[in-house]
């Protein structure tokens, strides 16, 4: 059996009572890509299993792009771990291509196809919910990188509803990355690298936009180590009417 630490079982038991993720009889569709992060979802939610209160259905799924990837290793952990795992086999490299010229939006093509095909296997095999490994550091990267280069304040909620009615549930949201890579380190997990694309495991850069966020937070927590803290509460302390949107202002009184 893996070992989870503490920290992660009761951050994920949490988030999930707080804003409701999984439930009594859900049937849930677990993204599984085999690198820490969705790795350890699995275990998670493989420990919550075991824990909670009410039942719940989970299966692994991983979708292949058609690169030729070597995937086996990941049918023999969920075997290992007694995890139901399905590869759907894509094109979608083959697709890209043709597409798209090899900038970086070769990587959100990438993420917007599997994220299709996520969808589209969660809705015709009944399940009503798909859960993603994104983390804490994520959903700051996210927000950094939209302020700084989309002009747009956004980032990944714990929860939220696709066009398909399919609720979309991140229980690792509030996990800081380094906790995810030392549950797969401490149990000798071997995982795929954390390329932010899957392009970049062959020719493709990091997208410049990324890669410039992902080091600005790293500087500015080396400076401030209780950033991530603040940034958490920041995210549920959203003063609308401080900005410049004007539906937000309509009768704005300010002390
Ligand atoms: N090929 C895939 N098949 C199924 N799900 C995937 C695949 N790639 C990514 N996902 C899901 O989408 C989430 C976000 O993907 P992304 O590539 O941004 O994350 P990541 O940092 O590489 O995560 P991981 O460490 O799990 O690979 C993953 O945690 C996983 O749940």
């Amino acid at each position: 059996m893996v070992e989870l630490s503490k920290k992660i079982s009761k951050l994920v038991g949490k988030t999930n009572a707080e804003y409701g993720l999984i439930k009594e009889g859900d049937k849930v569709l677990v993204g599984f890509s085999g690198g820490k992060d969705s790795t350890t979802l699995l275990h998670a939610l493989k420990h919550l299993q075991r824990v909670a209160p009410f039942k719940f259905e989970f299966k692994a799924v991983t979708v292949t792009y058609g690169m030729g990837e070597q995937i086996q290793f990941l049918a023999d952990h969920c075997k290992k771990y007694e995890i139901e795992h399905e590869i759907v086999d894509t094109e979608i490299f083959e697709i890209a291509g043709e597409k798209i010229r090899k900038n970086s939006s070769f990587c959100s093509f990438f993420s917007r196809m599997r994220r299709g095909y996520l969808y589209t296997t969660a809705q015709e095999q009944g399940y009503n919910k798909l859960a993603l490994g994104h983390h804490l550091d994520d959903a700051m990267e996210s927000f950094f990188m939209n302020f700084l280069y989309n002009g747009a304040l956004r980032s990944m909620p714990p929860i939220y509803q696709a066009e398909n009615g399919l609720e979309v549930i991140r229980p690792l949201i509030f996990c800081r990355e380094r906790q995810l890579r030392a549950f797969a380190q401490s149990n000798e997990i071997s995982v795929i690298g954390d390329e932010a694309c899957p392009a970049m495991r062959f020719d493709i850069k990091m997208p410049h936009a990324r890669e410039k966020t992902k080091k600005l937070l790293e500087q500015m927590e080396e400076e401030n180590p209780q950033m991530f803290i603040s940034m958490k509460a920041a995210f549920n302390n959203i003063q609308t009417s401080t900005f410049f949107q004007k539906e937000f202002l309509d009768n704005n009184k300010q002390d």
